[in-house]
């Protein structure tokens, strides 16, 4: 068929059956929503049919790990695996249809977030003579190719065209899904990067947003990874035999980020390991184990998150959701912190912690395919329907 006309075909449909890809700042693999849609905007329902992460083989990893959030790289290596990532993401997403038995037809569109490169918000560069911009690469092409599915990817160029940062992106999936005018709600995703939206009751002063908080677990796995060879610190095992040390934590917490004005965004280009050794060079009483500077970052995630809830100044129901929900210390830390907050599992609304980003992307594909925009009435969140379309042919 026609392209424009297939694309005009699934634009009028009602229903829609849209696959949901999201491979974050951890790279620990690519997660894959198959969700079943039913209306747009306002009146969307969504479904969770089907839901994997396929993990990224060793060799990939350090690959992507060789040009991931360094300011300097090969030129080469970045225009391979662009090409790379689209080819290996189209492949998995073959590899899972095929084990849950349904076909390429029966899929209307992919929604590609690509592989986040380098995320460089003002806030990171500070150079007046460059605006917001972010890149992320495993090129959209290869996946509608290589799947015969239309593909719409590269969804965050449109919201820094629009003058935002291009992250996150959360709060147009989370309204969508999660506003609820009798009590506000706040959805907190513990990735990489820790991030909020914030849902206003009806009655409620404050206005809808979103914005990245600082580190979840990014700095936790890039130290396991360096002391241990371990990607993570499964159940906080090390974490927990820590003490929290508390110069180290001030040190922590002392950078620019933590003082802006909400909403911002950030990525591991500033939370790695260099923000932490710089910190270490600067403590008086340097003698402290792995495990007490785990206990230390597990507890800057825990502050970094809690405050900005606190700061609300209002009794919100707060929904979690991303890896770091499996992380215990940094779940009791964050209780501890909130001890008059609700929490919600995210499972109650027929989503699960590991596939929420995955989902919020179909559905952003979902409203560019009915073709009408939100008027959200807030100036944080831009009035705009993302992405990029790709033809298998
Ligand atoms: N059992 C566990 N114990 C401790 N931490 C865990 C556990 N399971 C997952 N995690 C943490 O969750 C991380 C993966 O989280 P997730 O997949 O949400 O990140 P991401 O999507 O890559 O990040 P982002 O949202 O920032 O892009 C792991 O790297 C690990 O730090
Ligand atoms: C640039 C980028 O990829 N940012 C991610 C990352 O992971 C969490 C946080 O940092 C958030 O800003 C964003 O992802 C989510 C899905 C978002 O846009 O809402």
């Amino acid at each position: 068929m026609n392209n424009i006309r297939r694309l005009f075909e699934i634009s009028k449909k009602t229903d829609r059956r849209i696959i949901g890809l999201m491979s974050g700042t951890s790279l620990d693999g690519l997660d894959i929503a198959l969700c079943q849609f039913n209306g747009s905007g306002l009146s969307t329902e969504v479904k969770l049919l089907n839901f994997i992460t396929i993990p990224y083989p060793q060799d990939f990893k350090e690959d992507i790990k060789g040009i991931f959030s360094k300011e300097t790289i090969s030129l080469e290596k970045l225009c391979l695996l662009n090409e790379k990532i689209g080819i290996v993401h189209a492949n998995y997403i073959n590899r899972a249809l095929s084990e849950w038995n349904i076909k390429a037809e029966a899929v209307d569109a992919i929604a590609s977030h690509g592989q986040t490169i380098f995320h460089a918000p003002f806030s990171k560069h500070q150079d007046p003579n460059y605006t917001n911009a972010t890149l992320q690469i495993g090129d959209g092409d290869h996946i509608a190719v290589n799947t015969g599915i239309v593909t719409i990817s590269d969804f965050r160029q449109k919201n820094i065209a629009a003058g935002g940062e291009g992250a996150p992106l959360a709060v147009y999936g989370d309204y969508i899904l999660f506003n609820t005018p009798s009590h506000s709600t706040v959805l907190l995703n513990i990735g990489g990067i820790a991030n909020i939206t914030f849902l206003p009751s009806a009655t409620s002063k404050g206005t809808m947003f979103s914005t990245d908080l600082g580190p979840g677990n990014t700095m936790l796995d890039q130290f396991m990874q360096r002391k241990y060879q371990l990607y993570f610190d499964k159940d906080a095992l090390y974490a927990k035999k820590g003490k929290v040390n508390q110069d180290l934590l001030n040190l922590l917490l002392d950078d620019l980020f933590f003082s802006l004005p909400l909403p911002k965004s950030t990525g591991p280009e500033l939370f790695n390991l260099k923000y932490l050794d710089s910190r270490l060079a600067k403590l008086q009483n340097g003698n402290l184990s792995n495990e007490d500077i785990l206990a230390t970052l597990c507890e800057l995630s825990a502050i970094a998150i809690s405050r900005a809830i606190k700061d609300l100044k209002e009794k919100v129901i707060l929904i979690p959701s991303g890896g770091g929900v499996h992380n215990p210390l940094l779940m009791e830390r964050i209780k501890f912190y909130l001890p008059e907050t609700t929490l919600r599992n995210i499972e109650d609304y027929g989503i699960t912690a590991d596939s929420k980003e995955a989902v919020l992307f179909a559905l952003l594909a979902n409203e560019t395919l009915s073709g009408e925009t939100i008027n959200f009435k807030t100036e944080t969140v831009k009035n705009i329907c993302m992405g990029k379309v790709s033809f298998p042919q």
